[in-house]
């Protein structure tokens, strides 16, 4: 055992008095400390929700523990098991070529594991058939989006599912960053021809963040020739970024050209219902069980962008209820997430729209949920419908249940009419900025 493996137990020792022991279990005891330099000291731990914890509850008394034990005071990084290949690069003896970046799959990071919804569908079609036809009709694949909505889970569902079919295949998942590194220490070491066979001599290559090269010349221009490299040779290049390519500041043209040039696809925020689907999913994942679906409703809600901490939330609950040897509740759910995501869920009722869009069309709210057909007041009725669906979080056939008690398919033709008119009615538009603006000032 080295001392820092040591001074590491004792420090978990001590985190033992402090906490109660199904925090200790699991989240302390899981983490590992892997080195101490300039005052640093790097923990590793093994998921995104460990990282969540230390970082959010724990480093203060890490800090403490660590000052009371030794006397130094440090200042702890968490890095997640499967990224330590990158800090093992770090600092690398400038003679030995470190190209040779190669940070591994995420198994778990499959199509199967990927649930899909209206917002990401596209994505996850686009991604699906790069994987079954890599270097064809999607090449390059461009994913963006906001952070933590799933581009690099389908970035290596891509990598993972060309490995069912061909486990041969040369694949290399690199961050921008980690490609970056890569040339600058090859140009140290004077081993650029082994970078550049390495990195043109692959199925295919995934690259993740290319945001990153924003204002960094040298490195656009190599990475500009191997991508010319890999597609001439018709192989696989996907990318994302966390915006559309054509909007990051700094990117030369011929690399934004070369960027779009094969499909481009958006990943935006999920909606209710496939947040609802993930948590379910992540429970079934994790082994949680017995969770009531108002339980799932409620952390849907009050989580609505990004899936990573979508998946923390219900990890946060789980502790608590540990913590508090009850089972899983929505008062227990509404304790443990008390500051966390929204904290003051839209009020914007179904009813409150009804009666907006009654009043702005001068009719009643009963002709808005009853059933005549005439044009004066199908119309309003459609735009409620679309407005509910827009501004609050029900789900299709809870809307459609207080519209007077209609199916969910009449809910989406109305929302799928209002859509396509609003692409060419611009008197409509009007229409609804102002109620929009009217229901949420
Ligand atoms: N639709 C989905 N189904 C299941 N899991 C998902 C989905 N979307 C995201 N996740 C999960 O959310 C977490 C964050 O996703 P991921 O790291 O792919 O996001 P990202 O868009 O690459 O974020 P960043 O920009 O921060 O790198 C991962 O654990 C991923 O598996």
């Amino acid at each position: 055992m080295t001392e820092l493996d040591s001074l590491w137990e004792t420090v978990q020792n001590e985190f033992k008095k402090s906490i109660t022991p199904p925090t200790y279990e699991n989240v302390v005891a899981p983490a590992k400390a892997y080195s101490l330099q300039n005052h640093q000291l790097t923990v590793v731990v093994p998921t995104d929700y460990h990282l969540g914890w230390w970082q959010k509850s724990l480093n203060v008394q890490l800090k403490h523990i660590w000052h009371e034990q030794t006397g130094e005071e440090i200042e702890p990084r968490y890095v997640l098991t499967k990224d330590l290949i990158n800090v093992k690069n770090e600092g690398h003896n400038s003679d030995k070529p470190t190209y040779k970046t190669q940070t591994p799959l995420n198994p778990e990071y499959t199509f199967e594991n990927f649930v899909e919804g209206r917002t990401n569908q596209f994505a996850y079609a686009s991604a699906f058939a790069a994987s079954e036809q890599p270097g064809g009709l999607y090449n390059p694949l461009l994913i963006y989006g906001d952070v933590g909505l799933g581009k690099t889970h389908l970035m290596q569902a891509i990598a993972n599912n060309m490995l069912v079919h061909n486990p041969d295949a040369k694949i290399k998942y690199v961050t921008s960053e980690n490609f970056m590194n890569d040339y600058i220490n090859s140009i140290k070491s004077g081993t650029q021809e082994q970078f550049r066979q390495e990195y043109r001599d692959l199925d295919a290559l995934l690259v993740d963040d290319v945001q990153f090269f924003s204002e960094k010349n040298g490195t656009q221009l190599e990475f500009f020739n191997t991508f010319n490299s890999l597609h001439d040779n018709n192989k696989q290049i996907v990318l994302t970024a966390d915006q559309n390519p054509k909007e990051i500041p700094n990117l030369t043209d011929r690399l934004v050209s070369r960027f779009v040039w094969g499909l481009t696809v958006e990943i935006t925020a999920p909606d209710l219902e496939t947040r609802i689907a993930i948590l379910n999913r992540k429970a079934e994942e994790e082994n949680i069980q017995d969770i009531p679906n108002e339980v799932f409703s409620y952390i849907a809600s009050k989580i609505n962008t990004n899936v990573r901490e979508l998946e923390g939330a219900l990890m946060r609950v789980r502790v608590f209820a540990d913590l508090h040897k009850t089972s899983i509740n929505e008062s227990v759910a509404r304790e443990a997430l008390q500051g966390i995501g929204n904290d003051a869920p839209a009020t914007l009722s179904i009813d409150l729209i009804q009666k907006k869009v009654a009043a702005h069309f001068n009719i009643n709210q009963s002709d808005i949920t009853g059933k005549k057909r005439v044009k004066n007041i199908v119309v309003p009725r459609q735009i409620a419908m679309y407005l509910s669906r827009e501004l609050t979080d029900n789900s299709l056939p809870r809307i459609g249940k207080e519209f007077g008690g209609k199916d969910h398919t009449t809910v989406l033709h109305a929302i799928d009419k209002i859509e396509k008119q609003l692409d060419t009615d611009s008197e409509l538009q009007n229409e609804i900025n102002s109620l929009k603006k009217d229901l949420r000032p």
